[in-house]
């Protein structure tokens, strides 16, 4: 994906809506012929029922015309905004998509980047801040792209002065609107830095309140909210003096260029009589209607360029999210240099086709040489070689921070390799469908995320599929969560999750296996819990997990003797190096550092 230019997100959008645009088109052409065919109509009127005194009866059809040309332009209007609306609500609704889709499809690492509030705040309010650049300022910009042209033409034929006094004085509206929205551009992009900041600010101080009480800092970060939800005010009070002001600005150009037109007019008319009274009332109709098109296009242009602003940061986060994976999607490219695209979609489509079939059983898993940094100058893991045979039950062990977790993240392939390959069934990783794969995987972390709803929808999502009441409470039942469950008011219909019943860190453990008794994974990577659970939640675990294991390859980050001692292979990490692997027994006889390991868990009494 190549790097998006300053407006590509908009560019995109409205390479979308061509119909839309089109429309809009049309309809402000109409729109002109009917705001010029009122005034006509108007001029003529006036003209026969003051000037020439005719009767009510003779001008009769000429204000029935008048009022169908007045309802048309109504609904033309209308119409025009109604097309603005439904783009905005389309460009939105795409928006939204292309943000979560990044965010779903982007690298671990840099989805994790920034804070969670500041992603809210672009998904929704940026987002929402759009509307007014396909709402207003696309169908006030295709008016002003026509309309005043029209008028301009037919005031040139009626009297030229005027055509002229306006072709001199509406350069200055676009030439002030271009002034003002340069600033207004940065100052919409400050704005929305703010807003993210205020967000990331407060949700991080909610999410820790607790720990910000007890370490007495609850003060502190209600001043650290208080500054940038000021930060915040201020950039919005800027944003709104630079409107104001555009308005007043704008307001005086169009009163003094109005002025000018009717002092001409009022002059031509008594002075020197050189023109009919119809001809410059028709004028003096049209000069407002031009003027007050391009006022419009003004403030139109400000809350577009207030748009910008808000779509620029939307742009930032894709940019941001997907710089990693363009980096891989690179790395990745170079190895097929030889393949042509038509090959390498061939290529794709196979491999997606035959994802799921390639992992479908306990795979075998390779690490040729794998090496990974998180940022340059930053812990660096280093596998060497590795090789997990189908069904292997695997250990991974090593002090806090040796790199057992990024291993598990780096095989399941949530982190991708700097150089080296994982390999499945003996092709590369990323070339397999990353849906396939997740379909095959299941990882049990130490803190399972428990969404917000109710205990029998958070162990369907294991699924991915709809399954029916049975095999939930079965998955249930394998899990060991039967005892829990019966104990609840509401069974596995109780709320659980934000705002719902709290789980224990055992339960949760226990909600994310019966997931894994759902979906029959190929593949578990397993985070065992450092902290000590009650025996018997331990034993209901170790059997459950055993179970699975039967059918899967088993990845564990073990902090278990008793997981550690059954292990087929025991992968020993020192400071992101893979210092030894082997039995459990080899280990201890050839690696001292690993015996003095196992001695401080025998101690500890974990066995
Ligand atoms: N997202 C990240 N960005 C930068 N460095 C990181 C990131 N995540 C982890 N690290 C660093 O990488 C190193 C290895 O971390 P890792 O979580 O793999 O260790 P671990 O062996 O699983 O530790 P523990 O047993 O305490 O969970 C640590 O020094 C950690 O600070």
């Amino acid at each position: 994906m190549k790097r998006r230019g300053k407006s590509n997100l908009i560019s995109q959008q409205m390479s979308l809506q061509r119909k839309n645009r089109l429309l809009l088109a049309i309809i402000s052409l109409a729109l002109g012929v009917a705001i010029i065919s009122q005034a006509t109509l108007v001029a003529e009127a006036v003209q026969r029922i003051f000037v020439e005194k005719a009767s009510f009866s003779s001008v009769m059809l000429l204000l029935v015309l008048l009022l169908v040309v007045m309802a048309v332009r109504s609904l033309l209007s209308y119409g025009n905004g109604k097309v603005g609306l439904h783009m905005a609500a389309r460009a939105k609704t795409n928006m939204r998509a292309s943000v979560l889709q990044n965010l779903t499809r982007a690298s671990m690492p840099s989805t994790l980047r920034g804070q969670t509030g500041g992603k809210v705040s672009v998904a929704l309010d940026a987002v929402d801040e759009a509307d007014s650049y396909f709402s207003q300022y696309m169908p006030r910009m295709m008016e002003a792209a026509m309309i005043p042209i029209l008028i301009l033409v037919v005031t040139f034929t009626q009297h030229a002065n005027t055509g002229w006094i306006m072709l001199f004085t509406a350069p200055f509206i676009p030439l002030f609107m271009i002034l003002v929205g340069l600033k207004t551009k940065n100052k919409s992009e400050e704005k929305y830095a703010q807003l993210a900041e205020f967000s990331g600010t407060f949700l991080d101080s909610l999410q820790g309140l607790v720990t910000l009480k007890i370490f007495g800092r609850a003060k502190r970060q209600q001043q650290e909210i208080e500054r940038s939800s000021l930060g915040y005010r201020d950039a919005t009070m800027g944003i709104l003096k630079i409107a104001f002001t555009n308005t007043f600005m704008l307001e005086s150009i169009v009163m003094l260029s109005i002025g000018i037109v009717a002092l001409e007019l009022a002059i031509q008319l008594l002075v020197f009589k050189s023109m009919s009274f119809h001809t410059a009332f028709l004028v003096l109709l049209l000069v407002p209607e031009f003027y007050s098109l391009l006022k419009n296009t003004g403030t139109a242009f400000h809350s577009g360029r207030t748009s910008m602003g808000a779509i620029r940061k939307v742009e930032q986060m894709l940019e941001e999210t997907s710089i990693k994976s363009t980096q891989t999607e690179r790395e990745e490219g170079s190895d097929q240099s030889e393949l042509t695209n038509v090959d390498t979609i061939a290529k794709t489509e196979e491999l997606r086709t035959t994802g799921a079939e390639l992992i479908s059983m306990p795979p075998t898993i390779e690490l040729n040489d794998v090496r990974f940094q998180y940022t340059p100058d930053s812990f660096g893991l280093e596998t060497g070689q590795i090789l997990i045979g189908p069904g292997e039950q695997i250990a991974i062990v090593g002090k806090s921070g040796s790199g057992k977790t990024t291993l598990l993240h780096l095989i399941a392939g949530l982190l991708k390799p700097d150089s080296g390959a994982v390999l499945v069934n003996g092709s590369q990783l990323s070339q397999h469908d990353e849906a396939a794969w997740f379909e095959r995987v299941s990882y049990i972390t130490q803190h399972p995320y428990i969404f917000a709803g109710t205990f029998a929808e958070n162990i369907a999502i294991g699924a991915g599929r709809n399954v029916s009441r049975a095999e939930i409470e079965q998955a249930a039942d394998e899990a060991g969560l039967a005892g829990v469950v019966a104990q609840l008011e509401q069974g596995l219909d109780t709320f659980v999750g934000e705002g719902g019943r709290g789980l224990s860190g055992g339960e949760k453990q226990r909600l994310a296996l019966a997931r894994a008794f759902l979906k029959r994974p190929a593949v578990i990577l397993f985070d065992e819990p450092t902290v000590g659970l009650d025996l018997h939640t331990e034993r209901v675990l170790q059997q459950s997990i055993a179970s699975l294991a039967k059918t899967a390859t088993m990845i564990t980050v073990a902090h278990r003797l008793y997981t550690i001692q059954h292990a087929d292979n025991i992968l020993f990490m020192d400071n992101g190096v893979l210092v030894d692997s082997g039995h459990h027994e080899a280990l201890l006889a050839r690696l001292p550092q690993y015996a003095e390991m196992v001695d401080v868990q025998r101690k500890g009494g974990l066995a």
